[in-house]
C-alpha cells in the first residue's frame, strides 16, 4: 500500500475507533465531500462500473424487495457457514475469498450479490474489521461495495440488539436488566440495573474488574507515593520516572509503565511514536514542537480543572485508538484489550455507548486543548472530538468513574476550590475525598445506588481492579446495588440529618431522589411523608440508544 494509502487508512481506523463503527458513515460522507483525490478515484470506480453495468441495466420494478430479501437470505447463510479458527487457514480463507470476490465484481451485475458476500466472509475473519471496511471503500467496485456496506448495516443493528446477550461475561456473575421507572414527568424511564445470576453468600467476591481508564488524583501525580497507571501505593524511592513524560507519571513496575505506554500515554503525554512501530506517519520537528506545546497546554489545563474526568476522556480516546490500530499491525506488540463480552465482536466503544450520564458543561477551551493534543499527534483525530462528543464523553466519565481508595482512604486531600455542586463526585462509599484516584469500568457502571447496598466495592489487590464484594446473601436474580456516598450515619448527625446529607449529596452528584427502602423507612420513623425537594433525574442515553432500547416502554 502507498505511504499516503496507508497513513489515512490508519487515520480512518482511528478515528472511527472514536466514533464507534456507526460513526464510519459520517467519515466517508466526509471524505466524498472534502477530499478531492478521493472524489476522483470515486468517480473513475463508478465509471467503469457504470459501463460494464449499462448494458444489463434492466427495469427495477420491485427489485428493492427481491433484493433485501436476498440479502438477508444471503446473510443467513454466510453466517451459518463455519468459520476457520486457527490463524493460518483464516489467512488462507481470506485471500481465497477476497480473490473470488475480486472475480465476481468482473462478471457484471448479476453477480454483485455473490461477490459482496465474498468480501463479507473475508471480513468476517478479519482481525481489524475497522480497517478492512477502510480498504474494502476504496478497493471495491461501487455497487458492490453498496451491497457488502447494505449488509454490514444489517450486521450493526443484529450487533447493536444483541449487546447484552455478550455482555458482561458469564464468569463475572452479574447480567444486565431493564427497569422502567418514573421519571418524575409522568412517563416512564428506562433504566439498567444489574443482577446476580447465581446464588451468591455474603463476604464472596461477585466479580473481579480492571479498570478501562484510570486517573490519579493530580495532587498526588508526580509525587512518587502512587501509580500513574494501576494507583497502587508505591515504597520510598522505588517509582519508575520516565523521562520527558508532560504528566509527571510514575509506575510501580515495568509492567504498569509499558501498558501506559502502549494504552495511551504515548500519545497523550511524550513526544514519542503514538501508534505502533511501522504505523506512525513522519513527523517534522516542527510538528513535534507543536506537539509539545499542545500537551504542555493540555496538561497545565488538568492540573488546574483538578479533575479526573477530563484526563479519563483524553485516555479512552487513546485507548480505543490504539487498540484497533494495533489490529492493523499482524505479529506487532498487542495492546491490552479487555476480555467484556463472550464474544460479539465488540469494540471499547461499544461498551460506553450504552451508558447513561449527565450533561456537563467542559471547562473553557477544554475541548480545543485535547483537540491540539490529537491533531499534534495524529493529524485528522480531532475532526471526530465534536463538541457533543466531548461532552457526552465527559458526562459519561464524570457519572460512572468509582473512587479508588486503600484501607480507610487517604485523609490529605486538599480541600476543593469550588462550590460544593461543582465538586466531581465518583462512587465511594467513604466518599470521594478518601480515593486516591478515579477509574472507569464497563460492568460496574450498571450498579445502582443504595444506602443499604447488597454490595461494596473494595481494591483488595492493592490497586485499581474492582472487587466486588456481596454485603449479603443474594439470591439468583437479586439486584446487586453499592453506595455512591458515604451512607454511615456519623456520630454528629441524627438519623434525620444522615438522611438529609446522603439525599442531597446523590441529588447534586447524580440528580435522583434515592427511593431505596432505608430512606423509606427512616422518612416514615421520622414522621416526614412528602419528599423534601427530590430532583427531576436529568440522566439520559445517547440519542442511538434510547431509540432503540425505548421504543417498547408503555406509554402514560
Ligand atoms: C451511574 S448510573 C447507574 C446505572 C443506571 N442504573 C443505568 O440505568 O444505566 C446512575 C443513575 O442510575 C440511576 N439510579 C442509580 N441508583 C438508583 C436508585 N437507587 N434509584 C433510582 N435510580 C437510580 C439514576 O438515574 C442515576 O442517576
Amino acid at each position: 500500500m502507498a505511504t499516503t494509502s496507508r497513513t489515512s487508512t490508519i487515520l480512518t481506523v482511528a478515528t472511527i475507533a472514536v466514533g464507534g463503527l456507526a460513526a464510519y458513515a459520517i467519515y466517508f460522507d466526509y471524505k466524498r465531500r472534502t477530499d478531492g483525490n478521493f472524489r476522483r478515484k470515486l468517480r473513475k470506480d463508478k465509471k467503469r462500473i457504470v459501463k460494464s453495468q449499462a448494458s444489463s441495466e434492466t427495469s427495477k420494478t420491485g427489485a428493492d424487495e427481491t433484493e433485501a430479501n436476498d440479502l438477508r437470505g444471503a446473510l443467513e447463510k454466510v453466517r451459518a457457514e463455519e468459520m476457520p479458527t486457527n490463524p493460518e487457514e483464516r489467512e488462507k480463507y481470506f485471500m481465497a475469498q477476497v480473490s473470488i470476490g475480486e472475480q465476481l465484481c468482473a462478471q457484471g451485475p448479476v453477480y454483485n450479490l455473490p461477490a459482496a458476500m465474498c468480501f463479507y466472509r473475508a471480513f468476517r475473519v478479519y482481525p481489524s474489521p475497522v480497517e478492512l471496511i477502510v480498504i474494502y471503500q476504496k478497493t471495491v467496485p461501487e455497487p458492490v461495495f453498496k451491497v457488502f456496506s447494505r449488509g454490514f448495516r444489517v450486521r450493526l443493528s443484529v450487533r447493536k440488539l444483541g449487546y447484552y446477550n455478550f455482555f458482561p461475561p458469564k464468569s463475572m456473575n452479574v447480567a444486565v436488566e431493564n427497569l422502567d421507572v418514573p421519571d418524575g414527568t409522568g412517563r416512564l424511564m428506562r433504566k439498567k440495573i444489574l443482577v446476580a445470576n447465581k446464588d451468591i453468600a455474603a463476604g464472596e467476591v461477585i466479580y473481579k474488574e480492571g479498570a478501562l481508564v484510570t486517573a490519579l488524583d493530580l495532587d498526588l501525580q508526580g509525587k512518587g507515593t502512587h501509580c500513574s497507571h494501576c494507583l497502587r501505593e508505591i515504597g520510598d524511592g522505588t517509582a519508575l520516572r520516565p523521562d520527558s513524560d508532560r504528566l509527571n507519571s510514575v509506575y510501580c513496575s515495568n509492567t504498569c509503565q509499558l501498558e501506559a505506554k502502549l494504552e495511551y500515554q504515548s500519545l497523550l503525554f511524550t513526544l514519542e511514536p503514538p501508534l505502533p512501530v511501522g504505523l506512525t506517519p513522519d513527523v517534522s520537528d516542527s510538528a513535534q514542537e507543536d506537539r509539545d506545546a499542545a500537551q504542555k497546554a493540555f496538561v497545565a489545563y488538568l492540573n488546574h480543572s483538578a479533575k479526573a474526568s477530563p484526563e479519563l476522556v483524553a485516555k479512552f480516546i487513546a485507548r480505543q485508538v490504539s487498540i484497533e490500530t494495533s489490529k492493523m499491525v499482524p505479529g506487532g506488540q498487542p495492546v491490552p484489550t479487555p476480555a467484556l463480552a463472550d464474544g460479539g465482536d465488540y469494540t471499547l466503544y461499544d461498551h460506553l455507548e450504552r451508558l447513561r450520564f449527565l450533561e456537563v458543561k467542559p471547562g473553557k477551551n477544554e475541548m480545543k486543548l485535547l483537540g491540539e493534543v490529537l491533531q499534534t499527534a495524529l493529524p485528522g483525530l480531532e475532526q471526530f472530538v465534536t463538541e457533543e462528543r466531548h461532552g457526552t464523553l465527559l458526562g459519561k466519565m464524570a457519572y460512572n468513574s468509582y473512587g479508588v481508595f486503600f484501607g480507610n482512604g487517604r485523609d490529605d486531600k486538599p480541600e476543593p476550590k469550588e462550590r460544593p455542586e461543582d465538586v466531581e463526585k465518583t462512587r465511594t462509599p467513604l466518599g470521594t475525598a478518601r480515593q486516591v484516584g478515579a477509574a472507569f469500568y464497563a460492568v460496574s457502571s450498571y450498579i445502582s445506588h443504595s444506602c443499604a447496598p447488597s454490595a461494596r466495592p473494595s481494591f483488595d489487590d492493592g490497586n485499581a481492579e474492582l472487587h466486588l464484594i456481596a454485603t449479603r446473601d443474594l439470591k439468583k436474580g437479586d439486584e446487586i446495588t453499592v453506595s455512591y456516598i458515604d451512607v454511615a450515619q456519623h456520630e454528629d448527625e441524627t438519623t434525620v440529618d444522615a438522611r438529609r446529607r446522603r439525599r442531597m449529596e446523590l441529588a447534586r452528584g447524580w440528580r435522583f431522589a434515592c427511593p431505596c427502602t432505608r430512606c423509606a423507612e427512616e422518612a416514615a420513623e421520622s414522621g416526614q411523608t412528602s419528599e423534601e425537594s427530590a430532583p427531576r433525574d436529568e440522566s439520559k442515553v445517547e440519542p442511538t440508544v434510547s431509540r432503540a432500547e425505548e421504543s417498547d416502554i408503555p406509554k402514560p
